[in-house]
This record gives structure tokens, sequence and C-alpha cells, in this order.
């Protein structure tokens, strides 16, 4: 067994697991606070198990839920955004081709391990433990998904892969409003994770560094949150709100769609891209700062007009509920929703702006305290779009010189290119290293 193939016996590690501590979970969910603590004291005083401790990992049916890493497309792009997001972005040590697919081999071995879950190889404890233990010695899949891009670098001359670049994929060049911090840009290949939980998020970062030694190096890292909108009564959802307060999300196109997938998300081969390129994604990263002192100084109305939305309600200038359209056409001069607003920019919805669509994905991030006192807070965005230019660049362009830059700066980032889906017995970037 290699020192990456730590997942023998394959399947759904759970199988059996899965109702006893679903029905833990949903018990502890269904019982109030004063429930619980008589429970607790009950255990204690009758010796029977023990008392339940503030410090007891929350245990839920979420823990099981696994998305399958085979497929045509990857995940992690149209799968719902759960709670934690993380980018990491490293350069490749391989110099030579064969060290690249030795490395894009252990990538999505790992990958289809850490997503599917399974018991951690036990090893004589005269050596190094397989995996950082952090998850204990079964790792639960969290929802978790690893999406795998490269970036332009990588079709430098080391690999012999300049023939076969993604039309559009290139190095980020900064928009005016930038303020790009070189150790937080760029990269050879990037990798997204999205988990329920950060624990997962993390050990997966840690089990890929382990098993990529002389192969990857960690160039930086961003991560980021973002609150779970359970489903209203009425089967309705909202929009988890970013750092400036406003719901975030609302008029993105519907990720279940698949027919407008097709479109805005998916390479489909054609439009001069690379064959090998075909379900495979164009990713840009960046991330924002926020400056939300300055914001949380800023009167409601200014705030509104620069977004073109209600704070509370998420609703557009021209209507009344979240999810109502916007109307331009009836406002040319700007009265109801301003013409420079947030919205009306990115998305003017004019003959021919759908060209301009993009899948957000967007985390929250908290990082600390800058040195003059401020914090460190912003938007780690990330959008997918077939063509790069007619889609982050284009609208990002619109953008430039918006309001909102008032309250805004962008510090890093990249562009990338989501490799496509896999089947069983193949590995990721398999039909890149063919085809070139
Ligand atoms: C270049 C693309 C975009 C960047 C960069 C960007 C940054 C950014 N956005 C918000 C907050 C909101 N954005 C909203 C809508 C929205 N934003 C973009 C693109 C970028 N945003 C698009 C295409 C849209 C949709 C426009 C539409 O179709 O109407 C909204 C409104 C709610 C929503 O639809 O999501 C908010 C709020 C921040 C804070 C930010 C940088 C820090
Ligand atoms: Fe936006």
């Amino acid at each position: 067994m290699s020192d990456y193939d730590n997942n023998a016996g394959g399947g759904c590690p759970f199988a059996g697991l899965n109702r006893r501590r679903f029905l833990q979970g949903l018990g502890a969910a269904g019982l109030g606070a004063a429930s619980l603590s008589a429970v607790a004291a009950a255990n204690t005083a009758g010796g029977q198990g023990r008392a339940v401790e503030v410090t007891d990992a929350p245990s839920s049916a979420a823990t099981f839920q696994a998305h399958d890493f085979h497929g045509a497309h990857q995940q992690g792009i149209t799968t719902p955004r759960p709670a934690v997001g993380m980018i990491a972005a490293f350069d490749v040590l391989s110099t030579d081709r064969a060290g690249l697919e030795r490395l894009l081999r252990i990538l999505s071995e790992r990958i289809a391990f850490l997503t599917r879950g399974g018991r951690v190889e036990q090893r004589d404890a005269r050596f190094p433990p397989t995996d950082s233990g952090i998850l204990g010695p079964q790792v639960a899949p969290d929802a978790l998904t690893i999406t795998v891009s490269v970036g332009a670098s990588l079709f430098d001359q080391r690999f012999g892969l300049a023939a076969a670049k993604p039309r559009h994929l290139q190095r980020m060049v900064a928009f005016p409003n930038d303020a790009l911090d070189a150790a937080r840009c760029h990269g050879d290949l990037s990798l997204q994770f999205c988990a329920n939980t950060e624990g997962t998020t993390i050990h997966a970062l840690r089990d890929i560094i382990k098993n990529t030694p002389g192969l990857l190096l960690l160039r930086w890292k961003q991560e980021g949150t973002v609150p779970v909108m359970a489903p209203k009564a009425d089967g309705s959802t909202e929009s988890a709100r970013n750092y400036l307060g406003f719901r975030d999300g609302t008029a993105n196109p519907q990720a279940d769609d698949r027919q407008l997938m097709q479109k805005v998300v998916w390479v489909d081969g054609s439009e001069g891209e690379p064959a090998w390129a075909r379900n495979g994604s164009y990713q840009a990263v960046r991330i924002i700062r926020n400056f939300v002192e300055r914001w949380d100084r800023t009167p409601l109305q200014e705030q509104e007009a620069i977004f073109g939305r209600r704070r509370d309600s998420g609703a557009p200038m021209s209507g009344t509920v979240e999810h109502d359209e916007p109307h331009y056409a009836d406002d040319p001069n700007g009265e109801i929703t301003a013409l420079d607003s947030h919205i009306r920019l990115a998305n003017p919805r004019t003959a021919g702006s759908e060209r301009n669509l993009i899948l957000r994905r967007p985390f929250n991030y908290s990082n600390g305290v800058e040195a003059n006192g401020q914090l460190d807070m912003g938007l780690l965005f990330i959008a997918y779009q077939a063509d790069l230019e007619a889609g982050f660049i284009s609208v990002q362009q619109r953008l430039d010189g918006e309001p909102l830059e008032e309250y805004i700066k962008p510090v890093g980032g990249g562009y990338f290119f989501t490799l496509p889906g896999i089947q069983q017995g193949d590995f990721l970037g398999s039909s890149l290293l063919a085809a070139s």
C-alpha cells in the first residue's frame, strides 16, 4: 500500500453507522437546552454514560454527506455552497512531465479518498502517522469538495504544455482599484476546498501537502465562511449576507439549471478551445478587502444606492422582495436604481449582456487586525465561467470606478482553469497531458 493509498475497502464506510449517528444528531437537535442539561445531569447522577461536555464535537447527519468525485465535471462549482471555503494556490516543484503526472495522480487519489471518507491507515508508531489526526481515525466526508484548477504559468516551457493552453487562460493583471500583494497572487495550481466544517478543509489541505513532498509548494491560501441558510417554511430561500451586511448571491444564475450551466459555466469544446478543455471552466479568484469601519459610518440610503438593493430584504430598488427582478428599462436616468450602482453595472440586463453571466461562489473572510488597528475582513470572491473575457474580466471592467470602490480593495487572487471531471480509474488532467 502506498503512502497515499489508505482507503482500502472502498464503498461507503458509514453505511452501518449512518442511522445511529443520524438519530443521535436529530435527538440532540430536537431537545431544548433545558432537556439537554436534564439528560446531562441524569447521566452524571445515575452513573450511566457520561455528562455532555461543552467541548464535545457536534454530531449531525451533514457529516456523512458525500459528493461523488467522479463525473463529467468536477465538484465544488455547481454543488451547493457549504459553510466553509478555502482557496490554496501552489507552485509545482516537479520539473518534468513525469513529475507532473505523478502529482496529478496523487491529487486524484487523495481527493477521491478525502471526499468519500474512510478509515485512516494505522501505522507502526515508530513512523509518523499517516495523517494529521485532526478528524480522528475515521475521516467523514462532511460534504467536502476539492476542485483542481491550473494557472497560466503551468503552460510555460517546463512541461511542454504551451500548445494546449485554454484560449482565455492568462495571468491576472491589476485593475485600476487593485493593490495586489504579490505574495497572495497567481500560482501554477489552485485547490478550492469546500465543506461543512473548517476542520475538514484544513485536514484535507494538510493531507495533500503531506502526500506531495517535492511536488507542490504552498504559495498562498485564503479561507472564508458563509452562513448556511435553511429554506423557509414556504420552500423559498434567502441569500446569505456578506460582511457589508447585504444579501449576496440573489441574482446568481441557478446552479441546478443544467442547460444554463452549460452556457454560463462549462467550456463546450467549441469557440476555439482545445478539445481536452471540454467540461472544464475558468475560475476567477479575488481577495477583496472591505473597509468595514468606513462602511459602518455610511448612511443606509447611501449603502443601498451603492449596491442598488435594499439592505434588509435584499430587494432591488424597483421591487419589494429579494427575488423580484430589477427593472431598468423604465428607469433610464437611474432615478430608482442608480446607473452606477453595483448591480446595474455588473448586469445591466440589456440585449447581449447575458453573454457576461458568471456563477459566483464567494465566502466572507476575517483575517485579524491590520497594523493600523482596522479589521482585515472582506470577500473571497470566486467565480466560474465558460469564457473568462466575456465573464469576469468584462464584468470587472464595467465595475471599474464604481462608488463601491471607496469601501473595497482587491489585494490578491488569480485566474485558473478548472480541469474537466474524470471517470473512475482515470486521473485529473490526463486529457491535458494526452493532448500535448
Ligand atoms: C467582477 C465581478 C464582481 C465582483 C468583483 C464583485 C464584488 C463584490 N460584490 C459584492 C456584493 C454584491 N454583489 C452583488 C451582485 C453582483 N455582483 C456581481 C459581480 C461582482 N461582484 C454580479 C454579476 C452581481 C449580480 C448582478 C445582477 O445580476 O443583478 C450583490 C447583490 C445581490 C446579488 O445578486 O448577489 C451584492 C450585495 C461585494 C461586497 C463585492 C466585493 C467585495
Ligand atoms: Fe458583486
